[in-house]
């Protein structure tokens, strides 16, 4: 099912049974099926295989349902590409991505397989994750690349070990990676997203570190353990607070604007034209979350 918000993308390991056969009860927004990392080489067919059969058969009720394939430069991407899309996923996943002519090379292969298999078109969306300097240089001719793209995410783990850099708490290593990531989404339109927090105990950190992304303008966090989800959800959802202030906002606005009134004061802060959409973007998030009720938005 196609969502409009993706707060998280859960990674699931195509491996594993126990793994892919009910993860939408722990309610993240999108699942991410791998083929890539978290497969072992000598597993990928029958990970392929699995792949296939969970998305024919399986119901994941409200989740989206994304798959991680192998890097265009496996000998396993093309044979990912089409039991993807003969499962009809939602989209897929190009890890390593580091220019728009990988982007291309995958797109090509996605239209023949939906042609295969009597989709239409252009039904399955991608996304690109990017690993490598290269990758992060390339974020914005990526993330322009094709209409099919829905985002562009970070990945730390590969990135750090191109870098040479170390994967530290406070992520500094990721700074320069993490600004050009969300500028060059914005400025192409499309959606963003941090990498993973591998560090499965420590929720204050994910706490801390969701924050950081939330505040830059991240649209998601990639995740890979469901107890991340409760987390990552509560620090993108907008607070009772943040949505009275949203809606005082859009109320000032337009009956200021009737009055030839640009500039005014709402809750101590000043408001003008400029906060506009940032307060209609808090109410579209609340009410899909289902923390707002009103019509305002
Ligand atoms: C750098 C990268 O490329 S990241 C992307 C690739 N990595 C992955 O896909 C790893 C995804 N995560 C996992 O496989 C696991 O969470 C691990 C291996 C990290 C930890 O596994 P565990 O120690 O079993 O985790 P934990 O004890 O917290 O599991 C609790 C429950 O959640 C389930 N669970 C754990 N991770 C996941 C997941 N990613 N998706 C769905 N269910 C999960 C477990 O099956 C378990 O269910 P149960 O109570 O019914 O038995
Ligand atoms: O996409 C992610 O965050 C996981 C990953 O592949 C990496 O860290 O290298
Ligand atoms: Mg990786």
């Amino acid at each position: 099912m196609r969502r409009e918000i993706r707060r998280t993308m859960m990674f699931l390991n195509c491996q594993k049974a126990s793994l892919v056969k009910d993860p939408y009860i722990y309610e993240p927004d999108c699942v991410i099926l791998d083929l890539e990392d978290a497969v072992a080489a000598q597993e990928k067919d029958s990970a392929r295989f699995q792949l296939y059969n969970t998305l024919k058969y399986l119901d994941y009720r409200q989740t989206e349902r994304w798959v991680r394939i192998n890097g265009v430069d496996t000998p396993y991407f093309k044979e990912d590409i089409r039991a993807a899309v003969a499962g009809k996923a939602d989209g897929i996943r190009i890890p390593v991505c580091e220019s728009a002519a990988d982007v291309k090379v995958v797109e090509n292969l996605v239209s023949a397989a939906e042609e295969e298999f009597g989709l239409p078109v252009g039904s399955t969306l991608l996304m690109a994750a990017l690993e490598s300097p290269k990758g992060v240089l390339n974020a914005f001719s990526i993330a322009a690349a094709t209409p099919r793209m829905m985002g562009i995410a970070l990945s730390a783990g590969d990135f750090t070990r191109t870098m040479h850099a170390k994967h530290t708490k406070t992520g500094e290593e990721l700074f320069a990676a993490r600004g050009q990531i969300v500028l060059a989404a914005r400025a192409a339109g499309v959606m963003c997203f941090d990498t993973v927090h591998t560090d499965l105990d420590d929720l204050d950190s994910l706490r801390r570190e969701t924050e950081l992304i939330c505040n830059m303008g991240f649209d998601g966090k990639s995740v890979i353990n469901p107890k991340q989800i409760a987390v990552i959800h509560d620090v993108f959802n907008p607070t009772a607070k943040e949505i009275k202030h949203a809606e005082h906002i859009l109320l000032a606005l337009s009956a200021n604007k009737a009055k030839g009134i640009g500039v005014m004061v709402v809750d101590g802060k000043m408001i003008d034209i400029a906060m506009k959409e940032g307060a209609e973007r808090t109410l579209k998030l609340a009410k899909v979350t289902g923390l707002y009720k009103g019509d305002l938005v």
